[in-house]
């Protein structure tokens, strides 16, 4: 199965321009097999809090006919990154993917928002963990940037037999070695493929100046061996995936048949 990564800079607040961006992507670089095209996190505004308030979507009104246009015309599923998103009377970071028919297949809020460039002061968190769904046939789940810090919400659709865990990001430079080698981690520890969309450009929120978004876009096997990685700057990652790797490694080493919910604690 063949895939391709968008790993583009997201122009902050400007949501035509960012839209224009991945249409132009579509037509001019989408391979004619692909089956599945992933886009970064918050492609919609980028990191433009200050003016969330009125640039945010509202409930998905603008972001998923977007996509779903996108979708039915080039005949590919998409996992649709995240766009911040407004619903009652909140700003959620929201994740979402449409199959090619234009049905939206999946949407979740980020759970955890990421300090280091003042999400939690602008967003409000979800509250429901990672699910499974299908696309294009197979078992996955999408979960959004800092939430790959924790694994438990990686557990939950890999335990519901997830094959594929998508991470869309803005991900930035400070922390680089962490987003490989979590991501290594995420897809070892659970035995999947994991396919991770990140974005470049500099970081223009005035808090975060000097700091830019790491690129490193990339495609993990399940035996934690990287299929494809981008550098730096803009580009398209195209990967080929195995999808029968997965069950083979989870034969291999049986983590699923080993897990021992009962003895697993947290401290209060
Ligand atoms: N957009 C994000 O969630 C950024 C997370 C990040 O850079 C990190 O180090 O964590």
């Amino acid at each position: 199965m063949k895939i391709q990564l968008f790993q583009i800079e997201i122009i902050e607040g400007e949501v035509e321009q960012n839209e224009s961006r991945i249409k132009a992507l579509f037509k001019e670089n989408l391979d004619a097999d692909t089956e599945i095209v992933v886009i970064p996190e918050m492609w919609n505004n980028g990191y433009d809090l200050h003016h969330l308030a009125e640039k945010a979507d509202i409930n998905l009104t603008r972001s998923l006919p977007f996509i779903q246009g996108l979708a039915a015309k080039h005949h590919v599923d998409m996992i649709a990154g995240s766009v911040s998103n407004k619903r009652n009377d909140n700003i959620y970071n929201t994740a979402f993917a449409v199959s090619k028919t234009g049905k939206l297949l999946y949407q979740k809020d980020k759970i955890h928002l990421v300090p280091m460039l003042d999400e939690h002061l602008y967003l409000t968190g979800g509250d429901e963990v990672p699910e499974v769904f299908e696309i294009n046939g197979i078992k996955a789940s999408q979960i959004i940037c800092y939430d790959l810090r924790f694994p438990e919400i990686t557990r939950f659709p890999t335990s519901q037999g997830a094959k594929i865990i998508f991470y869309v990001a803005q991900w930035t430079t400070k922390n680089i070695d962490h987003w490989r080698t979590l991501l290594k981690a995420r897809a070892i520890e659970n035995c999947v493929y994991v396919i991770a969309c990140n974005s470049v450009g500099d970081v223009n929120n005035e808090n975060h100046v000097g700091n830019t978004y790491a690129g490193h876009s990339i495609v993990i096997d399940p035996n934690g061996n990287i299929v494809e990685e981008a550098g730096n700057q803009e580009a398209i990652i195209t990967a080929e995936i195995d999808i029968q790797k997965v069950a083979k490694q989870q034969q291999n080493i049986p983590i699923f048949e080993n897990l021992r919910p009962d003895v697993y604690k947290y401290a209060e």
